[in-house]
């Protein structure tokens, strides 16, 4: 039976008003059950580290996503706030907020995707490695939570340094059983973002017409634009294609110089981050060729973690695409981003086995 419209205002304001907001916390939102805004069919999301930099813009915009229907918000901070904002948005995907670890795994039961942005950024100064003592713990926590109340979902890790932090991920569903190599994917899109933008301004072309494959890892070196396979075929100068190599390698310390000590790069990676995770759940859905760069555990090289190109299928990665023709400059660069990262993939596998 209908509820009549006084239930219904009863209802909603009991959701707004909770009786004790410091008790309720996110609890007043997670249990809050109005019936779904469109009520869509679509996946189910969960943000880890939803109130931070990427986790505010990133949340805001997969709310847009019309293929998600379930938005799980969770941090260790400041969720009910964010949650509250963002679920006045009028569109289709019913939005919860979790707060704290105790709400960890009602956060993420039942998620088809789960995107993890959660932990400290860089300061002028340090590199991504130096994240890695308190970082690393924090992704090894949230991977074992997926492992026990999400073990299938897909995966898209963005905590830094994630050269390091996808190894520990691995490490940690082995551990737990649940591994599966195809579910997850260290999210390197912002190079590819900012490889498309920088060629397009080089070439005086519209970024939306470019296509720059990235490969490697994600810190300096070992980020490696293939600029010998830029779409439309094009070609540089040495002096364009070392000022490019090095404008694309650096353009994360380029906004950590830029914002002062105020963080690392937020907003133009939250757009990445949705780009990626689009392009996740249209495969998930059964949508055919979609081919992005993503870190994953790989066979195009000998190490066993390398950005490349993949395709994305209902299974996650279903095929690796080749490295294709390399320039000599690609050929010794990519030798120097292979050091590189063995010793950022053996750093974070190790941290496993403390
Ligand atoms: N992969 C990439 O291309 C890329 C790009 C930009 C930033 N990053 C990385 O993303 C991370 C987040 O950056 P930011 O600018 O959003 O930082 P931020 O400090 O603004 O936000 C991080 C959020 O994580 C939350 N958090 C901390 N511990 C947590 C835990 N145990 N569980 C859940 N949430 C937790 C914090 O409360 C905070 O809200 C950093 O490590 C940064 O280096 C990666
Ligand atoms: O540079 C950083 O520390 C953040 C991120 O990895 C980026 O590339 O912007």
């Amino acid at each position: 039976m209908e509820p009549n419209s006084n239930e219904r205002i009863a209802r909603i304001a009991a959701h707004i008003h909770p009786p004790n907001i410091k008790e309720h916390a996110s609890s007043s939102l997670t249990s809050f059950n109005c019936r779904a805004k469109g009520g869509s069919p679509g996946f189910k999301v969960a943000i880890l580290g939803s109130s931070g930099g990427i986790g505010q813009p990133l949340s805001m915009l997969m709310k847009m996503n019309p293929l998600v229907s379930v938005l799980h918000l969770y941090d260790v901070v400041n969720t009910p706030g964010v949650t509250s904002d963002i679920s006045h948005m009028d569109t289709s995907a019913v939005i919860r907020g979790f707060l704290g670890q105790k709400q960890l795994e009602d956060a993420l039961t039942g998620m088809d995707l789960v995107i993890i942005p959660a932990g400290i950024p860089r300061k002028p100064g340090m590199t991504r490695d130096d994240l890695f003592n308190i970082n690393a713990g924090i992704v090894k926590t949230l991977c074992e939570a997926i492992a026990k109340s999400c073990p299938k979902a897909i995966v898209n890790l963005i905590s830094n340094p994630v050269n390091s932090t996808v190894p520990i991920a691995a490490e940690v569903f082995k551990r737990a059983g649940t591994y599966d190599p195809k579910k997850l994917l260290g999210v390197t899109m912002l190079d590819v973002v900012r490889a498309n933008t920088f060629v397009a301004e080089v070439l005086g072309l519209d970024p939306r017409d470019v296509d720059v494959p990235v490969v490697g890892g994600h810190a300096g070196i070992t980020i490696l634009p293939l600029l010998s396979q830029v779409k439309p075929p094009s070609s540089f100068t040495p002096k364009e294609i070392e000022y490019l190599t090095d404008r694309i390698q650096n353009g994360g310390t380029e906004v950590v110089e830029a914002k002062a000590g105020a963080g690392s790069a937020t907003l133009s990676m939250a757009y990445a981050a949705v780009k990626f995770a689009d392009a996740c759940l249209r495969a998930l859905k059964g949508e055919s060729g979609i081919i992005e760069c993503a870190y994953v555990a790989s066979q195009v090289t000998e190490l066993p973690f390398f950005a490349s190109k993949v395709r994305l299928g209902r299974d996650g990665v279903e095929e690796f695409l080749p490295l294709g023709p390399l320039s000599d400059y690609e050929r010794e660069s990519l030798e120097k981003a292979k050091k590189e990262l063995a010793t950022s993939v053996e750093k974070g596998i190790s941290f496993t086995r403390q």
